[in-house]
């Protein structure tokens, strides 16, 4: 052999296993198989080439990365038998040969049919090998386990760099989850959604799990406090944002908090706010309007996880736990007084945010905040994300959703369907529309990018940190934010310690989040990490023209809003924001809470959410 041959042999990637089987259904064709440490290589070859002849250049790849599992069995008998795991009635239609030695490898592969950004999704493709090298099926079943068993061990991210890697002791058991499904989420569709459409995929995981059906508010909250951690490898909520949320306020209620975070949480969306899935959704590159609860379903198979930010909120009266947004002004007031047009289904955010747009409103109040350091950090989140290739009549996520086949259920976002308002805004601009309320609402000259009456102070200095522990003012100790030393006061009428910025004046609405996502369609902070620390801040000051009204509108949906001159973001590590307007609305992750003073701070415990790591940059 020359250096040149050895340095190519040295080169030539390192393959696990190779066998020759023939595909089935079809003309049981026969093909060479390779498995790699990414991908099954299927090489047709030629009848007149015998056992060891060449194979046809033209090779068929099947990514380990669309793979969720692995079976293999005895064709007749499970063909026979209903109960089979193995059944090969469920996975095609065509009879096997009448051959009894056979065995047979069935790899369950859900690929793109074209890329997601092209408006690609996934869908089931069995991959079938029929295994008849021997003459007793022992030697075939044999053969057939041991890729099985090489493949799952790849599934559940086991190092395998050759074939004496390939045993059963190495083999982690498959994960137990705890399903839990409201029935009365969104469309009331979580049930069928779950039995329908994510079961058949869990199968094929071999994913095991036990299922709750809730039948109150809280329910979730409940169970959650008493979690054994060692019992679950996840939790999936069936639901929308609001059941994730009494999760991990009832996980931040348990004994010990740090241990169940641990168990990380999946979400297959069934609810009327479905932020977290679109986050994840948006992260890993994935189709996020059609086949949610696939798609959904797949991730949760593929395994993994990361942390996420979770908040703590103090009101004068209760200490909850956030993981997406506190609103208030506008964006509170569309969310919640829209709820009386609800018969109307998803034009009521249309309707919801024209009246307040038209009758833009003032709040008054104070926003004290902690920044964060090294604020240089944080710029690059201010960048709108690059265009994402969609094609230009491909339906908006929320109204695919909302005419999704029976079964699919996902209605309205939580937050307005700002994309869907372009054109009645538009329309208003040009003085098209409805009579404007002067009175709020004032022209671009008179504007400037901050409210000249708004006070800021910033006493500076000190770190403006309080050693914990902290909240002694907290009804519940077991919600105290772990053992975090918190920069809070433990009660948010005490004075707020040095180091903090105020701003007092007069506000159109504050968004304080935590996630890329507080709706499917409205993309807040694309660039935004899981795990990034810190607080985003946006607000704009009153008064805001109707020009800059339609444009933040219009942009809040691809995190152009970022941009605008007239609006302002911040990161923060803690804030505390008084509203000194009354009446009005303050939400915590979509849920109403009491009016008046609020403060929170990013926690170090942080929760976990299921997501293929390897699918996505988390840096
Ligand atoms: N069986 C049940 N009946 C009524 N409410 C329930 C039930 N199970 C859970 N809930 C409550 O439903 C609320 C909303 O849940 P979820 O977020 O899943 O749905 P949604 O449709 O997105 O919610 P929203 O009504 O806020 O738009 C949660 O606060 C939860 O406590």
């Amino acid at each position: 052999m020359t250096s040149t041959e050895e340095l190519n042999c040295s080169r030539e990637e390192q393959h696990l296993l190779r066998d020759d089987f023939t595909l089935f259904p079809g003309k049981c064709a026969a093909v060479r198989v390779t498995l790699y440490n990414d991908r099954v290589v299927v090489e047709k070859r030629r009848a007149s080439d015998g056992q060891n002849g060449r194979v046809t250049p033209k090779a068929d790849t099947v990514r380990l990365a669309d793979v969720i599992g692995c079976e293999c069995g005895r064709a007749r008998s499970t063909y026979a038998s209903n109960n089979s795991r193995l059944s090969l009635t469920s996975l095609t239609t065509k009879k096997p040969p009448n051959d009894t030695a056979a065995a047979f490898l069935c790899l369950h592969s859900y690929p793109y049919n074209k890329p997601a950004a092209s408006g690609g999704f996934r869908r089931k493709r069995d991959v079938i090998f029929r295994v008849n090298k021997y003459d007793t099926h022992e030697q075939n079943l044999e053969i057939a386990q041991k890729w099985r068993l090489a493949i799952l061990l790849i599934l559940r991210r086991v190092t395998v760099e050759n074939e004496e890697d390939i045993s059963a002791a190495r083999l982690p058991p498959a994960r137990k989850l705890l399903v839990l499904v409201n029935p009365a989420s969104g469309r009331r569709k979580g049930v069928q959604i779950f039995n329908k459409q994510v079961v058949p995929i869990f199968r094929d995981a071999e994913l095991d799990y036990d299922l709750v059906v809730t039948n109150k508010q809280f329910q979730a909250t409940e169970m959650a406090k008493t979690l054994d951690p060692n019992e679950w490898q996840g939790i999936v909520v069936v639901a929308g944002d609001g059941l994730v949320y009494e999760v991990l306020n009832g996980m931040m209620m348990h004994q010990d908090p740090s241990s169940v975070l641990k168990i990380p949480i999946g979400i297959i969306p069934a609810g009327s706010g479905n932020a977290l899935f679109a986050a994840v959704m948006s992260k890993t590159g994935e189709q996020l309007a059609k086949l949610p609860p696939l798609h959904a379903a797949f991730l949760l198979c593929k395994g993994g996880h990361h942390p996420i930010d979770l908040v703590s909120i103090t009101t004068p009266i209760r200490h909850i736990h956030s993981f997406l947004a506190l609103t208030w002004g506008i964006i509170a007031d569309i969310d919640i007084e829209s709820e009386r047009f609800r018969w109307m289904g998803k034009p009521r955010f249309t309707i919801g945010t024209i009246i307040r747009v038209l009758n833009l409103r003032r709040y008054h109040g104070a926003l004290s905040y902690l920044p964060a350091e090294n604020q240089e950090q944080y710029e690059h989140l201010r960048i709108p994300a690059a265009k994402k290739k969609v094609k230009k009549r491909l339906p908006r996520p929320h109204s695919t959703m909302d005419t999704t086949s029976e079964g699919l259920g996902i209605p309205k976002a939580h937050l307005p369907r700002f994309r869907s308002l372009n054109a009645d805004l538009s329309k208003i601009e040009a003085g098209n529309g409805l009579a404007f309320s002067e009175e709020f609402i004032m022209e671009d000259d008179d504007v400037g990018s901050d409210d000249p009456e708004a006070t800021e102070s910033n006493p500076l200095q000190a770190n403006g940190f309080i050693p914990g522990p902290n909240h002694p003012g907290s009804s519940n100790p077991s919600l105290e934010p772990s053992s975090q030393s918190s920069y809070l006061p433990p009660k948010v009428t005490d004075p707020l310690p040095e180091g903090w910025t105020t701003i007092e004046g007069d506000f159109v609405g504050i968004l304080l989040t935590y996630m890329s996502h507080i709706a499917v369609d409205v993309e807040v902070w694309p660039r935004r990490k899981f795990d990034e620390g810190v607080i985003s801040i946006q607000f704009m000051h009153f008064p805001q023209s109707r020009r800059n009204m339609v444009e933040f509108v219009n942009a809040i949906q691809t995190g152009r809003h970022l941009t605008l001159p007239f609006t302002r973001s911040l990161f923060v590590k803690a804030f505390r924001l008084v509203p000194l307007t009354k009446p009005g609305i303050l939400t915590v992750d979509g849920e109403v809470i009491e009016y008046g003073p609020v403060q929170g701070e990013v926690l170090s415990n942080k929760p976990h959410i299921i997501i293929p790591t390897d699918q996505f940059q988390s840096t």
